[in-house]
Formats: structure tokens, C-alpha cells, sequence
């Protein structure tokens, strides 16, 4: 106020009437488009995914018409657009398989020896829905207490009897929960020393098929024996796989698994490094079938890595390359015209990573993402937005900055899918390990020769070994992230990926910048205490 008594004009109660059906869509717009925000010459900040909101839009349809289909590479498509990532307490073979079922693809970690992760890449391939292609065996000289001792470390009662107690042998019988239990315990110190030998079914009496067959026959036998597992063998007699009814009920049906589309088996992908030996490993991969390579390191843009990725495209044309880490666009121009096929974004901005503090170097997520995914997209090139990602909402903003998919360690470590044993803390938490592939740990498990093989001296740590909680299986976890990134898709407005893409090429895509005091007011906030329950199944 100006003047004497208060009584001064107020100019922004100016009478002049506008005529609101005559509003444009200028009058009407709100907020910024994701290029008014990051190409802003005055602010010299770089911005993360929680720095964001992306801004309602309007909705005509319902959340189960919104399609999350997107891209991995240039020629892998993707149902979920969710990646786990290569690190060894994330994604050995029970993780891609379980990642490719819920629609999404699993990297398998290259902190193991060559044969061993070709041999992790050809279980994902030979996954078949329904069998079991390893089941635990058991020798025929076994005793009933041994097998009581395995059947509570191992959780489940039925087990192959095969000639040396391996898979692969030959088969001579099966003892179930009902064999075990006919062993009276009258005498438990002679009975429970009883061998399976006496006990088993042996083969000759047991409902077999012939390798070959398909799920339905397996199935129509199951139900026509009545019996709760079907071993497959060989015409020689050599265990194949096991067929557990229990399963069948379960694997009903994935139908937005990743598969290749003639002979539908699980598409996979595996880590690899820059050095003259992972020639070696890329050519054992391929071998083993894998779909694409990811060559994993901090900074992608050195010659190391031009060389390998052009070795690579002339060696394997077919063989898909994902390229990087990049965070800015000449790193991702420089890689892309080398051959690069999908680009992985994110330099330190990882929940494990310490590499911005160590060395320095890196960027802000939300940045790195539209701006690498705005180059790339030029050269029909997606891009991977790899970890800072710790809630559905960060997978819907990391889409909306035009990632083709989300690559995610802390969010899915801790599933019961991804390697390790779980443990108890001391205040009764049920945990697993979770740690950076350059930390100390992880670096002295495998990675060592990676940095010290030669003239190195100390070791430095670009990150940390922890612990996250028990998230339960993959099969329920997946769902509750594509359902949350459905809500986020809606209340956008946008129907398909695609479309939330052309919304922010076109700038209809509105977002603000959050202050720091809005960001603690899009959280839970002035409550006594409260319980968070992810979701409900
Ligand atoms: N995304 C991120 O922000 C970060 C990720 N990490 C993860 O940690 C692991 C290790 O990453 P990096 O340390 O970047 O591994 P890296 O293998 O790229 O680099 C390790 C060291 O070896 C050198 N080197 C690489 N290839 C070479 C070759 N062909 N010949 C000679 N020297 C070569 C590098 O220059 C570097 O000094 C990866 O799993 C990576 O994803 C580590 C730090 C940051
Ligand atoms: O600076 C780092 N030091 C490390 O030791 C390390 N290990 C993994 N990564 C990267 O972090 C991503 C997973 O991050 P989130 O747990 O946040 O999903 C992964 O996908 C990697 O890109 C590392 N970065
Ligand atoms: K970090």
C-alpha cells in the first residue's frame, strides 16, 4: 500500500472484464514444458526427479486402457518398461527370468567367470513356463532324516531320485511328502535312517513323459493321474525336467513376458566390460544366446568402449549393444555413432553410489535423462534412465523426460528373486545385501582385475555395501509398479508411452520446478506416526 489512510488504487483489481470463452490455450497453459525447464539459460542447476512434478492433464480413458509398451534397444521391445540392473546382488538367472515373465528384461552381472554367466544367460534361454528344468535331486543311498534336514532348508517335500543325487542322471524313482510319511516313527532312531532306495517310488511305477513335450500334455497327464509331479526323461532314462502341479496353477499365464516372437524363448541380456578378454565373454554370451550386451561403466564416452561397441556391431550385427554410462550428449552422440543401440543414462546419481563424491563427476538424474533421451531420440536411439529410482512415481518422470525404460538396483534388490540368502536383523527385519559394483566388496569379489589387475595400488571405492528389506516376489512387485505408473499415466493424461513422449516433444507435457517446502508437502507430513503399506493383493 502507498499513499495516506491505505487508501492508494489497487491496479490489480483493474475492472476490465475478460470474456472467458475467448481464453487461448496460451491463457490456459500452466506451469513449463520440460524445454522451457532444462534449456533455461539463467538457472545453471542441474535438476533431479524429486526437483519435478509433472502437472495434471485431462483423462478420457480408464487406467487399465493405459499401454506401458516401450523400448529397451532399437530392435527389443518391452511390455514393462522396467530393467534390473547388472549388479551381483540384483540379476543372476532367477531375476531375468522372473524380469522377462512380468514383461520387463533382466542383465545379468558380469562379476562372475565367463562360463558361468554364459551358463546363467542359457538357463533365462531354456526357461520354459511350468518346468522345472533343475530340480533338486537326491541319491538313492540318502536317509529319511537327511531328507527331512533338506526339505526344511529348501521349502518344498518332493524330490527326483536319480543314480548319483545329480540332475541329469538317470531317474530311478520320486519321494514325495507321502512316501516320507509312511516311515513310521515307532522307532525313530532306526526308522528315520531308513534309505530312500526302500521308500521311493521307483520309476517303473511312476507316470513319466518323453522330453519334447508341451505344457498342455504335461498338464492333461497331471490331471488325468491325479498326481502331483510328472518327471521328464529321456528315452534312455535320463531326468530332463519336473513338471509340480503346484507351478502349473501358478504360471497360468504371462502374457506380457518378453519373448523372441518365433520360438518364444525369454529374451536376456548381459553386462560385459571393455577389455581385450571380453571379446571372449561376448562371443561365450552368444553362444549361450544372449539378445543384447550392456557394456557396463561409469563413463562411457572413452576409446575403450568406441572400440569395443564397433567390434562388436561388425563381429555380431545382430547382437544388440547397449552403450554407456553418458550424462551428457556429446558422450551419447559419440557412442551412438559408433553403433550404439540403446544408450544407459546416470553417472553417480545411484542409491549405492559414491562416484560424485569420490571423483567428482556426474550429473543431476532429471537433466541427464531429457537431455541425452532429446539427442538420442534424433538417431531413433532409447534410452536407459539407470538408477536414482526408488518409487513408481520416479519410473513415470523418468518416462515423461523421454526414457524408453527405467534400470532399477535398490528398488528390486531384496525381491526374493535376486541372489543372496536372506537374514534377520537384530530388531527382527528380514534383509538382504545390497552393494554397488565398485565397492570394495564387490570390486574384491570379481571386478578386481577390472582395476588393479595390473599396476593399481589402492583400491578406491566408487561405492558402498548395505542392506535393504524383504519386498517379496518379483510376480507381485512388478505389478504394483506398472499399476502405480498406470495412476501416473492417467492423471497425465497420456493413454500410451508413445503418447507421453509426443506430449513432451510437443510441450504439452506441463511440469513445475517443487521448492524445497513443496516437496515436504508432497510427502506425508505433520502425523503422530504413521504405517506405509505399498500395496494390497
Ligand atoms: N552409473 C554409475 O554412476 C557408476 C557405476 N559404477 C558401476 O561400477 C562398476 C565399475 O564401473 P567402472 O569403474 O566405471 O568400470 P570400468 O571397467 O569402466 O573402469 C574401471 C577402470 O578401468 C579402466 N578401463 C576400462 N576399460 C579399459 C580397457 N579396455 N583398457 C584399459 N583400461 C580400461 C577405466 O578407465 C577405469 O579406470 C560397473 O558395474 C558400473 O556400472 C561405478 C561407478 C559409477
Ligand atoms: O557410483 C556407483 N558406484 C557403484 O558401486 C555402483 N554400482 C552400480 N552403480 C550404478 O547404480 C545403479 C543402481 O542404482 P539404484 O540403486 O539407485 O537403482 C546401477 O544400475 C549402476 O548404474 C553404481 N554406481
Ligand atoms: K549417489
Amino acid at each position: 500500500m502507498t499513499g495516506t489512510n491505505g487508501a492508494s488504487k489497487d491496479r490489480s483489481r483493474s475492472p476490465k472484464k475478460v470474456d472467458p470463452t475467448k481464453l487461448t490455450e496460451a491463457d490456459l497453459a500452466d506451469g513449463f514444458s520440460a524445454s522451457e525447464i532444462f534449456g533455461s539459460k539463467t538457472t545453471m542447476s542441474g535438476y533431479t526427479y524429486d526437483d519435478l512434478i509433472c502437472l495434471p492433464g485431462h483423462i478420457n480413458f480408464g487406467v487399465h486402457d493405459v499401454l506401458l509398451g516401450s523400448r529397451f534397444t532399437k530392435k527389443i521391445a518391452l511390455k514393462t518398461p522396467i530393467v534390473s540392473s547388472p549388479m551381483d546382488t540384483v540379476t543372476e538367472s532367477n531375476m531375468a527370468i522372473a524380469m522377462a515373465l512380468e514383461g520387463g528384461i533382466g542383465v545379468i552381472h558380469t562379476n562372475l567367470p565367463v562360463e558361468t554367466q554364459a551358463a546363467e544367460v542359457a538357463r533365462v534361454k531354456k526357461y520354459k513356463a511350468g518346468f522345472i528344468l533343475e530340480p533338486r535331486c537326491v541319491p538313492p543311498t540318502m536317509t529319511v532324516e537327511e531328507l527331512d534336514k533338506l526339505k526344511s532348508t529348501v521349502g518344498f517335500t518332493g524330490f527326483p531320485v536319480t543314480e548319483n543325487g545329480q540332475m541329469g542322471a538317470k531317474l530311478l524313482g520320486l519321494v514325495t511328502k507321502r512316501d516320507t510319511d509312511f516311515v513310521q516313527d515307532v522307532n525313530p532312531m532306526t526308522d528315520r535312517k531308513t534309505r530312500l532306495s526302500e521308500i521311493m517310488t521307483p520309476t517303473a511305477n511312476l507316470v513319466t513323459l518323453f522330453e519334447g513335450c508341451d505344457l498342455l500334455e504335461a498338464n492333461d497327464v497331471l490331471q488325468k493321474s491325479k498326481k502331483g509331479k510328472l518327471p521328464i526323461v529321456t528315452r534312455g532314462g535320463l531326468l530332463v525336467a519336473l513338471v509340480a502341479r503346484t507351478d502349473i496353477k501358478k504360471n497360468v499365464d504371462f502374457p506380457n513376458a518378453t519373448k523372441h516372437p518365433l520360438n518364444k524363448e525369454l529374451l536376456v541380456a548381459a553386462a560385459i566390460g571393455t577389455r581385450p578378454a571380453d571379446r571372449d565373454r561376448v562371443k561365450a554370451l552368444v553362444a549361450a544366446g544372449v539378445d543384447a550386451v550392456v557394456i557396463d561403466s561409469s563413463q562411457g564416452d572413452s576409446v575403450f568402449q568406441h572400440e569395443m561397441v564397433k567390434w562388436i556391431k561388425s563381429n555380431f550385427p545382430d547382437l544388440q549393444v547397449v552403450a554407456g554410462n553418458v550424462v551428457t550428449k556429446k558422450q551419447a552422440k559419440n557412442l551412438i555413432e559408433c553403433g550404439a543401440d540403446a544408450l544407459r543414462v546416470g553417472m553417480g546419481i545411484g542409491s549405492i553410489c559414491t562416484t560424485q563424491e569420490v571423483c567428482a563427476c556426474g550429473r543431476a538424474q532429471a537433466s541427464a535423462v531429457y537431455n541425452v533421451a532429446k539427442l538420442a531420440r534424433q538417431y531413433g536411439v532409447p534410452i536407459l534412465a539407470d538408477g536414482g529410482i526408488s518409487s513408481p512415481g520416479h519410473i513415470v518422470k523418468a518416462l515423461s523426460l523421454g526414457a524408453g525404460a527405467a534400470m532399477c538396483g535398490s528398488l528390486l534388490a531384496g525381491t526374493s528373486e535376486t541372489p543372496g540368502e536372506y537374514f534377520y536383523s537384530e530388531d527382527g527385519k528380514r534383509l538382504k545385501r545390497y552393494r554397488g559394483m565398485g565397492s570394495i566388496d564387490a570390486m574384491k569379489k570379481g571386478s578386481d582385475d577390472r582395476y588393479f589387475g595390473t599396476a593399481a595400488v589402492i583400491k578406491v571405492a566408487q561405492g558402498v555395501s548395505g542392506t535393504v528389506q524383504d519386498k517379496g516376489s518379483i510376480h507381485k512387485y512388478i505389478p504394483y509398479l506398472t499399476q502405480g505408473l498406470k495412476h501416473g499415466m492417467q492423471d497425465i493424461g497420456a493413454q500410451s508411452v508413445d503418447q507421453l513422449q509426443s506430449m513432451l516433444q510437443e510441450g504439452q507435457l506441463r511440469f513445475e520446478l517443487r521448492s524445497a517446502a513443496a516437496q515436504r508437502e508432497g510427502g506425508v507430513h505433520g502425523l503422530h506416526s504413521f504405517e506405509r503399506k505399498l500395496f494390497d493383493s
